[in-house]
């Protein structure tokens, strides 16, 4: 058994492999947690994560960047069904194109485009910056356990952009601000979340301890 996190140079892999651990460990998951660039090492782990920070064509950069890497994601995600987790624009890869600044292609795996936010009361800053709540569409098994609506576990958001998925069956959940945006999409073995799990505390750690123990 073992996590891939995927290293390719997005920056806040550290708290992301802390909060997997540590979720490893009080979920008893027994596999190891290894944060890597090499393919290989992905094309074989059991989980994969595919954290991101930044701009979405510098993101896809990166991870084109590396030798082998698309092959070895879409060949375990895709072909081998090996559960796959997102987390901010690790999760806005997942779409068709990012729309920020420029048009780049995403992986393709969740059909949409990565838009720019634009709530609908003017007083709402964007970037989306802080804590909120998590409206479910579908339910699914990372969320299991976790309180969400409007007095649920609180999600920690950074972002100005979204995956506004042309089917509406892959967002799984949403939060408010000034409207709808979205929080979690997915489908099969895919998930992906705009918040970041590993600032969310309670709701952060429960997620990544159902996501290891998650068995598409
Ligand atoms: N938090 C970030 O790194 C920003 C992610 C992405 N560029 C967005 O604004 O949606």
């Amino acid at each position: 058994m073992s996590v891939a996190i995927i290293d390719y140079g997005s920056g806040n892999l550290r708290s992301a492999a802390k909060a997997i651990e540590r979720a490893a460990r009080e979920s008893g998951y027994s596999g190891a947690v290894t944060v890597t660039d090499d393919a290989e090492t992905v094309a074989g782990a059991d989980h994969i994560v595919l954290p991101g920070v930044g701009a979405f064509a510098d993101c896809r950069r990166g991870l084109d960047a590396l030798p082998g890497m698309i092959d070895a994601l879409t060949g375990a995600v895709i072909a081998g069904g090996r559960p796959f987790l997102g987390i901010c624009v690790g999760q806005q890869l997942m779409a068709s194109r990012g729309l920020e600044k420029e048009t780049t292609e995403g992986l393709g795996w969740i059909p949409g485009d990565v838009t720019l936010i634009e709530p609908s009361d003017p007083a709402l800053k964007v970037p989306h910056m802080g804590w909120n709540t998590l409206d479910v569409a579908t339910a699914h098994p990372v969320l299991a356990g976790i309180p969400t609506g409007a007095d649920g576990l609180h999600a920690y958001f950074v972002h100005s952009y979204h995956l506004q998925a042309g089917d509406p069956a892959h967002v799984l959940a949403t939060a408010d601000y000034g409207g709808s945006v979205t929080a979690i999409v997915g489908r099969d073995n895919l998930v992906g979340t705009q918040f970041h799990p590993e600032k969310s505390q309670a709701l952060g750690l429960a997620l990544l301890g159902n996501f290891l123990r998650w068995r598409p």
